[in-house]
Order: structure tokens, then C-alpha cells, then sequence
């Protein structure tokens, strides 16, 4: 269990995140490279480990996303990339579902690809997420990173696997999100994901695809994090 103080006003939700992510920076040790996952509750871990930076500890960052290496400038936090370092201690991502099995759906930020590079670098891959983002089962649309010239072909693959395939626009934005790579987004329903393992693979091998939002291959290298109002704890593994 792992509890901080919480600023008045914060909401239940952001206290969650905050726990989940300050637990997972205690996992981070003096020397590693730690691989920065994108989104709101990554951003908590980031937070913990600049005070640690402030304090002493070495570390090297490796970013998923601009938004992460963004975040990770105002820390402070000392950045590398995949060319410098292709082994990692440790990875801290985010979450957008999370089933009993610990397989995830990931990728509303549209970061998944770099996402599963930094992942899959890594010796351990800590998962961290507020308590809302447990499910009984993966039912969110699942992110497809796509190259644009490929969208058509992958949404009509998507629809052969019985998915329902739009194609994501953006919000500050007339058009297709084009994600940190120059690509887009389709975001893909499916009425039930039985197999998650093997509709990510499937998923990863359409032509065009550089990677979706499921995420089942890293299970058994995985701690999943789940921040509550009051303490993170350990999902089952
Ligand atoms: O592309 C985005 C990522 O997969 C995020 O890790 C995920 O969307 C969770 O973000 P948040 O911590 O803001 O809920």
C-alpha cells in the first residue's frame, strides 16, 4: 500500500491517479532507464520521480509520446531515446481499460505505438491506473495506429474481424488526429474481445497497421498498479 497527501480540491479521480503513480515511482531505483508512458496518471509518476531527481537519484527517461517528453522537460528528468538504450529497467505506462486478466486497452492519447516499442524494451512494465479503469472485460474501442494511405484497406480488414472501424477526428483539429508519427487513428468497436492476445495479433499484423491499442502480450512481465482514494495497490500479479 502507498498513500500521499492529496492538495485540497483534488478530485477522487485525480487522488486515484496521484496514488497509483507515486507508487510506481518507488519502484524506480538509482540508475535505471525508465521508460515514460504517456497520459494523466504517468504524469504522477513523473512528479514523484523529479522530487527523487531533486533528491539525488540518477535516472534516464525514455519518452512514448511528445506529450511525454514535454512533461518530462518541465520535471527536469534527464531524456534519452530507443537509439541510445534498447534494453530498459522499466517501463510506466497508463491505461484506458483493464480486465481481470490484466490484458489492457490502451491508446486514447494515440500513443500506443511507441508505447509497445518502449514496453517491449523493458524488463518489467508497470501498468498504472485509477480504480475506474477495471472492467470485466475489454469493451472500449481499440485504437489502430494506421498509415494514411493503408486506412481503408486495415478499416475493411477490421470489419472481416468483426470489428466496427471509424476513423478518429480531431478535436482541436478539422480532420483525421495525426498521431506523434505521422499517421492516423481508427478506432475500432468489437461486440466482445474473447481473445484478446489473439486479436492484438491479428490486429498488429494488417498490412499498413503499426500497432493497436490491445495489450496482452506483456502480461507476465507486468505489475498493474491500481491507485484508490486512499492507497495503490498490486492487481494480482
Ligand atoms: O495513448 C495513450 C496511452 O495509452 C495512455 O497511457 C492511456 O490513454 C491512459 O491515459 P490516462 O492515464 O490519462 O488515463
Amino acid at each position: 500500500m502507498y498513500m500521499t497527501s492529496s492538495s485540497v480540491g483534488e478530485s477522487d479521480q485525480n487522488v486515484s491517479k496521484k496514488n497509483a503513480g507515486y507508487y510506481a515511482a518507488e519502484l524506480v531505483r538509482d540508475g535505471m532507464v525508465v521508460g515514460l508512458g504517456t497520459g494523466s496518471t504517468v504524469f504522477y509518476a513523473m512528479e514523484r520521480l523529479a522530487e527523487k531527481i531533486r533528491d539525488g537519484m540518477n535516472i534516464v527517461g525514455i519518452p512514448t509520446s511528445y506529450q511525454a517528453e514535454c512533461r518530462a522537460r518541465e520535471y527536469g528528468i534527464p531524456l534519452a531515446t530507443l537509439h541510445d538504450y534498447t534494453e530498459l529497467d522499466i517501463a510506466i505506462d497508463g491505461a484506458d481499460q483493464i480486465d481481470p486478466k490484466g490484458f489492457l486497452i490502451k491508446g486514447r492519447g494515440a500513443a500506443q505505438t511507441q508505447e509497445r516499442c518502449v514496453a517491449a524494451a523493458s524488463r518489467l512494465f508497470v501498468v498504472v491506473a485509477d480504480v475506474s479503469k477495471q472492467t470485466p472485460s475489454l469493451s472500449a474501442p481499440v485504437p489502430v495506429e494506421v498509415i494514411p494511405s493503408a486506412a481503408s484497406l486495415a478499416a475493411k480488414m477490421l470489419s472481416a474481424m468483426g470489428g466496427t472501424p471509424v476513423v478518429r477526428e480531431g478535436v482541436k483539429k478539422d480532420g483525421p488526429v495525426i498521431t506523434d508519427n505521422g499517421n492516423w487513428i481508427i478506432d475500432c468497436t468489437f461486440a466482445e474481445i474473447p481473445d484478446p492476445l489473439a486479436l492484438e495479433t491479428d490486429i498488429n499484423n494488417i498490412p499498413g497497421v503499426l500497432s493497436c491499442g490491445i495489450f496482452a502480450e506483456f502480461t507476465e512481465k507486468s505489475k498493474i498498479v491500481i491507485g484508490k482514494k486512499e492507497s495503490a495497490e498490486i492487481m494480482l500479479f
